[in-house]
């Protein structure tokens, strides 16, 4: 699914009305009546309804549902804010669509001083303040109405986007000024900021109601942006020969663990070897050898000449794909080893965790990472790679973008919604995975996984897409039998086969 900017969303609907044809106004029908839908299917009739329309199409969309919800015999008492005396065409429309209809219990409209009315826990609230034409955070009185929706116990929907909240950028936004909502129904598609971790306290329950706007421009016209879709990853899983065997499925190489840390070098192997590949090899700090031979037969062993810590790079020329990092420590030893391994291996490498943070305190290195490489960062450990810390999930974005293109990188900004940042600019997140999987190893398995895909013949692209969508499918499945509360990393690796199973 495309993720259009509020720019773009706002040429779609243009070309919509153009297109198809259809009037504004009859546009505006279409949304309130999937919007008055969304609404009954979650409160019923007797619910006291309190609707806070603003001047622009967001407020028609408002005053359009409050008609509706009147009609179907909701209790609606209506504030439109017209303080600078215009409102959108559309607005005024509904505004005496309304009045004539002759439903609902009240109807004020806010020219100069406001008196609220009471919220209580029996209320609901719509809010259609502002929607995608926001410019600029919230201030002055509706600063003030924001902050008593929010400090209200009513139930708050949202129609297309909480009040206050940017569609793209929050970075400078004043956060107290945004309405909290309990559940956001937005129109056509998910705007970036409900993608972005520091947005959620927002936006509740998400839906998205489809309003059919021009099917063309959305298959037309390039986006920044998109949020990965089952079909991307079917239509891009390898198919396995059955004359295959396991020198022709790929030869995959760890450099993990180090004393202390050998769970990071158990996991990621692993999951690399349940990602289809023919052979992993392992090498890792002496004093794992036990450890790793029990619990991963399959494995190969290649031991590192120190005890405790990685300090050798190691010969990759039979190697189809490097993974590199899970549990590796930062000893200077293995920070030199690191980088010398990265300057010597010509195959696809993934970098994760130790390999990251070692990157981030020889930041000169960075310079001599080879075009194609894979980063997993988790957002901290890329802000300490980036070398300033973000001020908000959207400003981190930016910076991974920017870095993927410099360096040529494929960039993993992991979290809900994962970020993969191709070296052309795109974004593409992934929808798989719960907050289950924020637990300690889950990194680890995601790095074996695409690995494994690598060496198994995938593209670093379609290796990234398909790693890290079944990494979260697997997730989704464990949850599912086990809960979110007391998922580990493990459990990623056995609903592994079943995530590939229903996705091939
Ligand atoms: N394609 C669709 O998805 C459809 C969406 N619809 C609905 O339309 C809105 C977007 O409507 P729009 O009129 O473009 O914008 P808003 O209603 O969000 O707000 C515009 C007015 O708000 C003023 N404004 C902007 N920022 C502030 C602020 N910080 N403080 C006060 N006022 C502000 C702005 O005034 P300016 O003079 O600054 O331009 C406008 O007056 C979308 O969200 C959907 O709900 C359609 O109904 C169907 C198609
Ligand atoms: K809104």
């Amino acid at each position: 699914m495309k993720i259009f900017t509020s720019a773009q969303i706002h040429e779609l609907d243009k070309y919509t009305i153009e297109k198809e044809p259809i009037s504004s106004i009859d546009l505006m029908e279409r949304a309130a009546k999937a919007l008055t839908r969304a609404i009954e299917a979650e409160w019923s009739a007797d619910i006291p309804v309190v609707v806070f329309a603003g001047p622009g199409n967001n407020g028609g969309d408002a005053l359009a549902v409050s008609r509706m919800l009147a009609a179907d015999g909701y209790q609606i008492a209506v504030y439109l804010f017209n303080v600078h005396n215009h409102l959108s065409e559309e607005c005024a429309t509904n505004k005496q669509r309304l009045i004539e209809a002759n439903k609902i219990k009240a109807f004020t409209e806010i020219t100069m001083n406001f008196d609220p009315p009471e919220l209580s826990k029996d209320n609901l609230v719509i809010d259609g303040l502002f929607g995608s034409g926001l410019n600029k955070p919230l201030s002055g009185g509706f600063s003030a109405l924001v902050r008593y929706i929010n400090q209200s116990s009513a139930k708050v929907v949202s129609i297309d986007i909480p009040s206050g909240l940017m569609c793209e950028d929050n970075t400078y936004n004043i956060r107290q000024n945004i309405v909290k909502a309990d559940l956001t129904l937005t129109l056509q598609q998910k705007k970036l900021s409900m993608l972005l971790a520091d947005n959620q306290c927002y936006i509740g329950q998400l839906k998205v109601l489809d309003i059919h706007l021009s099917q063309e421009y959305i298959s037309q016209k390039d986006c920044e942006y998109k949020v990965l879709e089952e079909n991307d990853i079917k239509s891009r899983i390898l198919p396995r020969k059955d004359f295959s065997h396991k020198g022709t499925m790929g030869s995959a190489l760890l450099i993990a663990g180090s004393y202390g840390m050998a769970g990071a070098a158990v996991l990621s192997t692993k999951a690399c070897l349940r990602a289809g590949v023919g052979k992993v090899y392992v090498h890792t700090p002496r004093r794992n050898y036990n450890i790793m031979q029990i619990a991963v037969p399959e494995a190969v062993m290649q031991m590192d000449r120190e005890e405790n810590y990685f300090s050798e790079a190691v010969d990759t020329h039979d190697i189809d794909a490097l993974g590199i990092g899970p549990g590796l420590g930062q000893q200077e030893d293995t920070a030199i080893a690191v980088i010398a391994q990265l300057r010597r291996t010509g195959c696809p490498i993934v970098v994760d965790a130790d390999a990251i943070n070692i990157l981030a305190n020889h930041r000169a290195w960075l310079q001599q990472l080879p075009a194609g490489i894979i980063l997993t960062p988790h957002p901290k450990e890329f802000d300490r790679l980036y070398g300033t810390m973000s001020n908000s999930c959207y400003e981190r974005l930016e910076k991974a973008r920017k870095l993927s293109k410099v360096l040529q990188a494929y960039i993993i900004l992991k979290g809900h919604y994962s970020a993969l940042c191709l070296p052309d600019g795109h974004v593409e997140f992934n929808p798989t995975g719960n907050s289950g999987m924020a637990t300690a190893g889950s990194g680890d398995t995601l790095t074996g996984i695409i690995t494994g895909l690598l060496a198994r013949g995938y593209k670093s692209v379609d290796a990234c897409r398909v790693g890290m969508y079944l990494h979260g499918y697997a997730g989704d499945l464990a949850a599912q039998e086990l809960g979110k509360e007391s998922l580990i990393a493990s459990d990623l690796i056995q609903y592994l086969p079943q995530a590939f199973i229903e996705l091939s």
